[in-house]
């Protein structure tokens, strides 16, 4: 088990010092794992009043613990103070990811470790989580990060029971899910990854920073950021984000190219709902050059039909050409989301991300994840940007989204508390990647 005291002012650093993960029998975690996860498994529909503070049942667990490791070179002891060049340094922030060994993360994880995300001074310690599958590729996720030498990632820990993965997180970018079989409805596509994101929330709740910034990426990302969040009671609900920032580069791209511009000039985007297909990429308060978009493209139709479609079918239209989903750009809008949290928000902008509707000034329903513009000072927080408008269209499509976000809640009513999952889900209801 990797030991770390780490206090403010960056005081000694000490890891017990272990072998390489990879010398250890990956059979001795399989067995962990799975004794672990029959004492988890979520039990079915319980009957709760509706409650955001009250977190459904936990389950029983039968005891056991598994051990998070420190892996290979970032077991060793050091200390930070002693080190000339880190004296400026921030003090250490531990970020944690799931599905480590994905292709998302993949991208992402060398990218936090190499200092774009959280600064040049800020050293961070990278938390990863896999599974009984995927143990040995996280392995040689951590290898790689071990052979990158990045001066900025002080520790890294591998494992695959999140009660230990989540300890002391301040980032928690949730990642991991099972993608959508053949054949499988999305009634239990929701169901399946609702699970592991109702365990994630408790782990999170038990074990993570009190003010842990939450993002997430599995599909279907917002109701999963919404079952998190209801079995986190402890954490506030602002502080999860549905990862939607992936379509609003996408929109930025496709309005720079219709108006033959560099998509630098493209700004006050806003996707509002679900990140699915129907998802509302807003033209109507979206600027180029600081112009009204439809000042700039005088063709409502294109707008109305072809961008939107675009937008809300860009995943699909990826998988078909690459054979899998958005890997890279995945990771470069998880970074983009980061980022728009951790720095002030441009003057007159806004970023989009999937949140808690809670207090929301648009009259959208409350008590679902719905992606909506925000505005940081740059403290990991946010506020809903108040001033922007709507006209019939964009009111009549972020209905059609809200329908589709009630009706995923109404499927997981067992994993949040809610009681009976009633699933009525709209026939055409799609993740982006699906067509
Ligand atoms: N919100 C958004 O904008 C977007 C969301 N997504 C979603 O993000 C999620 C993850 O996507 P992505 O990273 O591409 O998915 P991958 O299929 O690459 O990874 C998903 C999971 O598969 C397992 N896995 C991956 N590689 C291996 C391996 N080599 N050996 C064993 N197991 C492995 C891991 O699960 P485990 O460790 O648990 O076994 C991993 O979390 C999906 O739900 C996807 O739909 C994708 C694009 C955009
Ligand atoms: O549908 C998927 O799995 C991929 C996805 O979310 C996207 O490309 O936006």
């Amino acid at each position: 088990m990797a030991v770390t005291d780490l206090s403010p002012n960056y005081a000694q650093s000490r890891l017990l010092k272990h072998g390489p993960a990879s010398s250890r029998s990956p059979a001795s975690y399989a067995n962990r794992f799975v004794d672990l996860r029959c004492g988890r498994r979520p039990r079915v529909c319980c009957s709760l009043a509706p409650d955001q503070v009250k977190a459904p049942p936990a389950p029983v667990t039968n005891g056991t613990a598994s051990k998070t490791e420190c892996y290979g070179v970032f077991c060793v002891t050091y200390d930070l103070k002693a080190e000339e060049e880190t004296k400026s340094w921030k003090r250490m922030i531990n970020v944690a990811v799931s599905g480590a060994a994905g292709m998302i993360s993949n991208h992402l994880l060398f990218k936090l470790a190499s200092g774009e995300v959280f600064g040049p001074d800020q050293p961070i310690a990278l938390k990863l989580l896999g599974s009984e599958k995927s143990f040995q590729a996280v392995e040689g996720v951590a290898m790689e990060l071990e052979d990158s030498l990045y001066p900025l990632l002080r520790e890294v820990s591998i494992g695959i029971d999140p009660y230990e993965v989540f300890q002391d997180a301040e980032w928690a970018l949730l990642i991991g899910a099972k993608p959508r079989g053949p054949g499988m409805e999305r009634a239990d596509l929701l169901d399946i990854n609702g699970q592991i994101f109702a365990e994630q929330g408790r782990a999170l709740n038990a074990v993570a920073s009190r003010n842990v910034k939450v993002i997430v990426v599995g599909n279907p990302c917002n109701t999963n950021a919404l079952i998190c969040l209801k079995n986190a009671p402890n954490i506030p609900a602002k502080n999860f984000h549905a990862l939607t920032r992936l379509d609003e580069n996408r929109a930025k791209c496709q309005l720079a190219l219709k108006a033959g511009v560099f998509y630098d000039k493209v700004s006050n985007v806003t996707i509002w709902g679900n990140h699915s297909t129907t998802q509302v990429p807003d033209f109507l308060n979206a600027k180029i050059d600081g112009k009204p978009v439809k000042e700039v493209i005088n063709d409502t139709k294109w707008l109305e039909e072809e961008f939107t479609e675009r937008v809300q079918k860009r995943g699909g239209e990826l998988i078909k050409k690459w054979g899998r989903s958005s890997a890279a750009s995945t990771a470069v809008s998880i970074v983009d989301a980061i980022k728009s949290l951790v720095n002030p928000t441009p003057k007159g902008d806004w970023f989009s991300s999937g949140v808690y509707t809670n207090g929301n000034p648009y009259g959208i329903s409350e008590d679902i994840v719905f992606s909506m513009p925000c505005r940081s000072e740059g403290n990991g927080d946010y506020e809903l940007v108040p001033d922007v408008i709507f006209d019939d269209f964009l009111r009549e499509r972020m209905k059609k989204t809200e329908a589709e976000l009630l009706a995923e809640r109404r499927c997981v009513g067992h994993l949040t508390g809610e009681g009976n999952a009633y699933c009525d889900l709209p026939e055409d209801t799609m993740l982006p990647g699906e067509q």
